[in-house]
């Protein structure tokens, strides 16, 4: 080697030598899962006889990042079958690519790069993957002002004083990141709607996220407020059965169509936490879902019209919107679909799940989660939400005898629904990671991933987000496969086991406030509501003797619930009123039995903390730090919720903390000191 050589070579390697922890430091989790390698020695070989705009990026993405056999795209518009779907054949010296959309053969793309980054075999391919629903669809909370209600990850991403002309970087980026997981429609705004949305200078803006949104296959819908004709057009009201205002609707909707000709259409929220409609001019929920229908009708639109509804009334709160809806069932156009929360009250880190599911038989329904942590601990608790998720669609409502289970109604394999969609609302702000938690980043992926394929085992969407998004060692990739699996339960066990449910802290909803009382507030927004706390016992009695809510669900789910013997324990307070005392299966009293619970919890949080220490070989410096540092905020809290829930209960109980787990380590009447301020938390 001649010395030019050597000084070369010297220099490359000590720029690598250098420049490495750098580049390594410089690792934030900005990519989310797509940390595709660039195949830097070798372009990819992709032929296709079509082109589109989707097309191409599908070119793009593999030719950046393939590493294996050249790919024919073959677009076949006959295959209707496929839907957004795909068929993949291939073997050592090619793949052939099926779909009868351009956008399938992208999904695909994401699929090939995906079997790489999992390091799946790819020599021998024949599958075939069709969506199980047609609308997959993230519901943003985000205000005009850029925050997010129950948003924990920073500003919204969308800067409406700089659309329309100014275009961020980061909207390619969220329709890709959407794309790659099947998600293909997204609401941008807050079902808090304001109607300043619907404005000629905010429609231009939306228009100009659907240009960059529609490549990706991304269909762009809004959030309306039920008032806009009055408040927006003038109107001297928004009564759905006056002309005027339908024919306001329907000039808006062809105004929006003549910007976004895809436009995919309206989401809902009414007579629902003082938002106006259609009851306000005494009508019902169809009247004002069917004349928005109306309206979108020609363009193919649909209307999300949502079910969370409660009022301040003598009803369980977990009644109302069955004893709402029900009546209007088959009053709906069939470009209406009535979007529910997957449990009865909202969101809680366990419910049952909602009655309405199977109850409307002749109005299509579909599946609303949050994947945003509001009542989880924001963007600080680890917790993988697939198996919450899954805990829904497995459900069996037995609407239609033995095997009805929520993910059959919806997905139109018991009902003959005109448009099958589910929703969930997104936990995506501005911070740099785009989630908050790194971990939380692997719920958006989950929800992706089970409305494109509920029959994914939250166990495999786990094991492919963690491989994709950190390692692929599987002294990695099991451990912290672990932690996400039970960490659902855990935060259960921490916050409200055994079907306790929203004793949470008055507003935020972050820490826990059993005791909590406001003054002024109405009855069902009070923690004792839902807990019921005396002398005699604990839990909501929803039994037929209580307030019936069992009846609202099919047989022998009815009677199942309504039995405290048969009552799933882990729902066991939410269906009944348990006395102190009681035998729970494992022979502890119900007292005890909460105390190992909240330590249980407790001890998992711990767990998970020296478990991801160890992981600090596998993981870069910054994001090893900053989940770190999340499970430090865990540790703390769980012991928060742990000492508050127990020290308060405990003073109806009257029994002692049983002696061999952990004592508390606050006062409880410091624990009732604490405001957070969490003003930025909206
Ligand atoms: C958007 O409002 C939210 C509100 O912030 C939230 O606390 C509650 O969960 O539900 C409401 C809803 O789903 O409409």
């Amino acid at each position: 080697m001649n010395r030019t050589k050597f000084t070369l070579l010297v220099f490359s390697l000590s720029f690598i030598i250098i420049l490495s922890p750098l580049l390594l430091f410089a690792e934030d989790g900005s990519q989310l899962w797509l940390r595709y390698q660039s195949a830097i020695h070798y372009k990819a070989k992709v032929t296709s006889k079509e082109k589109s705009p989707a097309i191409t990026i599908a070119i793009r993405e593999l030719e950046n990042s393939w590493q294996g056999q050249p790919i024919e795209f073959n677009l076949d518009k006959k295959q209707k079958h496929l839907k957004d779907g795909y068929q993949i054949k291939g073997n050592n010296d090619k793949i052939t690519i099926t779909a009868q959309k351009d956008v399938g053969l992208l999904y695909s793309a994401y699929h090939l790069l995906r079997l790489q980054l999992t390091e799946t075999d790819r020599t021998n391919l024949n599958l075939e993957e069709i969506p199980a629903y047609d609308v997959r669809i993230l519901n943003h909370w985000d205000n005009l002002n850029r925050t997010i209600e129950r948003g924990y990850a920073g500003y919204s991403l969308w800067k409406w004083d700089e659309l329309p002309n100014t275009l961020s970087p980061r909207y390619d980026a969220y329709a890709r990141a959407n794309a790659s997981i099947g998600i293909n429609a997204t609401v941008l705004n807050n079902v808090n709607a304001t109607p300043e949305i619907l404005t000629g200078a905010y429609l231009a803006k939306v228009k100009a996220l659907a240009d960059v949104f529609r490549p990706y296959g991304v269909k762009v819908y809004l959030a309306v407020n039920f008032s806009s004709p009055k408040e927006l057009g003038g109107l001297s009201d928004s009564d759905p059965l006056n002309p005027e205002v339908s024919k306001w609707w329907s000039s808006k909707v062809k105004e929006i169509y003549s910007l976004i000709p895809d436009f995919g259409g309206f989401l809902v929220k009414a007579n629902s936490e003082g938002l106006p409609g259609p009851q306000d001019y005494g009508r019902t929920h169809a009247d004002g879902a069917n004349m928005l229908a109306d309206a979108l009708k020609p363009y193919g639109g649909i209307v999300m019209w949502r079910a969370f509804v409660y009022n301040p009334s003598n009803e369980d709160r977990a009644k109302q919107a069955y004893s709402e809806f029900t009546p209007l069932d088959g009053q709906f156009r069939d470009n209406v679909i009535i979007q529910i929360k997957n449990g009865p009250v909202d969101f809680q880190p366990r419910e049952p799940f909602s009655p309405l599911f199977g109850a409307l038989r002749d109005t299509q329904e579909m599946v609303e989660f949050q994947i945003t942590q509001e009542y989880l601990g924001f963007s600080n608790h680890l917790v993988y939400l697939s198996p919450m998720f899954k805990e829904t669609l497995d459900s069996d409502t037995y609407s239609d005898g033995e095997g009805s289970t929520i993910a059959k109604i919806t997905d139109g394999t018991l009902r003959p629904n005109k448009v099958t969609a589910i929703s969930a609302v997104a936990n995506i702000g501005e911070d740099t990671n785009w989630c908050g938690h790194h971990f939380a980043q692997a719920n958006w992926y989950a929800f992706g991933r089970l409305a494109w394929n509920h029959q994914l085992t939250s166990e495999q969407i786990a094991d492919e987000w963690i491989k994709m998004t950190f390692s692929d060692n599987k002294d990695f990739v099991n451990p912290v496969k672990d932690m996400m699996l039970s960490s659902r339960e855990t935060a259960v066990d921490y916050m409200m086991p055994l079907g306790l449910h929203h004793i949470f802290a008055f507003g935020h909803h972050y820490g826990p406030e059993p005791w909590g009382d406001v003054p002024g507030a109405r009855p069902d927004w009070m923690p004792w509501y839902y807990h019921n706390a005396d002398s005699t016992g604990l839990g909501f009695d929803r039994t037929t003797s209580g307030s019936n809510a069992v009846s609202q669900y099919f047989p022998p789910l009815n009677n199942i619930y309504n039995d405290i013997a048969l009552c799933p324990e882990n729902l066991l307070l939410w269906f009944h009123h348990v006395p102190w005392d009681y035998r729970m299966k494992d022979g502890k009293t119900l007292w005890d039995e909460l105390c190992y619970k909240y330590d249980s919890g407790v001890q998992q949080v711990r767990a998970y903390q020296k478990l991801w220490d160890r992981m600090e070989p596998f993981v870069d410096e910054q994001r090893f730090r900053e989940v770190q540092s999340k499970l430090r905020i865990q540790a703390r809290d769980a012991v928060w919720w742990k000492d508050a829930c127990l020290l308060y209960f405990q003073t109806f109980s009257k029994r002692p903390v049983p002696y061999d787990i952990e004592r508390p380590v606050h006062e409880l009447e410091d624990l009732k000191k604490i405001k957070l301020d969490m003003k930025h938390h909206n």
